[in-house]
């Protein structure tokens, strides 16, 4: 029993971040982004992010996926500090950051491309990745060709790619119609089903929060700061319909006191 006990504590979470702050230089003077920011993601976890617009969520992951410099403290992966993007970060952003001049195929082949992978394993992998999008039969399509929900989708399948170890999504469906972002809503809870990828997921949406994640933090500012953390304690295979129980609404609107309280 000590035995085990020593051996879990040793090790790290998938992510952790500690005591993050931001500052920028502004023509008013320093403008401190985040203050004192510290989180974990377990693995095979997929948390939210939650907050209003301007509290810091997007500068956070920016932070996590290393494309901004934490001014102080550290974010680390598996035990170690990062320094800089990596390939064991997927991300995945609100406006589609798909290549237009590519085909869906290519599209999703890209980063194994640069990485100098083999045309048969470029091959089996983006098939791979298109199918678990359900996108393979639109794999010769130019993105204009798609719908919006469809774009996030080859966004997701051209993170996954890569193999990344965490997948970071910034308000992913935020660009979508209610009724396409609820049918995303529930791709993205099937995809975790089926892969248990490590996710964290940000939103100004509670409903969203709630409905996707095993954790929620929730954060204000700016200076962004993490104000509360929830267990989000519904039942693990969710669907739409656990929108309209009423531990659903209990927990909505516990955040949503914490919110504008
Ligand atoms: N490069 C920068 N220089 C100065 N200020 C910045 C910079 N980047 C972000 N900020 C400021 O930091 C604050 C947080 O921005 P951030 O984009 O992280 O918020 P957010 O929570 O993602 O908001 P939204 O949901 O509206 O996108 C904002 O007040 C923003 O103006």
């Amino acid at each position: 029993m000590h035995h085990r006990a020593a051996a879990t504590a040793v090790v790290p979470p998938k992510l952790e971040v500690r005591e993050v702050g931001v500052s920028f230089a502004t023509r008013n003077g320093r403008f401190d982004a985040l203050a004192g920011v510290s989180m974990r993601v377990a693995e095979n976890e997929l948390v939210a992010i939650v907050g209003g617009s301007g509290c810091g969520k997007s500068t956070l992951l920016k932070v996590i996926g290393g494309l901004l410099p934490a001014t102080t403290g550290a974010v680390l992966v598996d035990g170690r500090a990062i320094e800089g993007p990596g390939a064991d970060r997927g991300m995945v952003f609100q406006s589609y950051s798909l290549y237009p001049w590519l085909s869906v195929y290519e599209n999703v082949a890209f980063g194994l491309r640069l990485r100098g992978a083999s045309e048969a394993a470029i091959k089996e992998r983006v098939e791979h990745h298109l199918a678990i999008v359900s996108l393979y039969e639109r794999r010769n399509a130019s993105p204009h060709e798609l719908s919006g929900g469809m774009k996030q989708r080859v966004a997701i399948a051209r993170a996954l790619a890569n193999e990344p170890s965490l997948l970071l999504l910034d308000e992913p469906f935020g660009a979508l119609d209610a009724q396409t972002r609820a049918r995303m809503q529930e791709f993205l809870l099937d995809l975790w089903g089926r892969t248990r990828m490590t996710m964290l997921i940000i939103t100004h949406d509670i409903e969203e929060a709630v409905f996707l994640s095993n954790r929620v933090y929730l954060m204000k500012g700016p200076p962004g700061r993490i104000v509360t953390e929830r267990t989000i304690d519904l039942p693990a295979q969710r669907e739409g319909g656990v929108k309209f129980s009423p531990r659903f609404n209990e927990l909505r609107r516990e955040l949503l006191a914490h919110l504008t309280g």
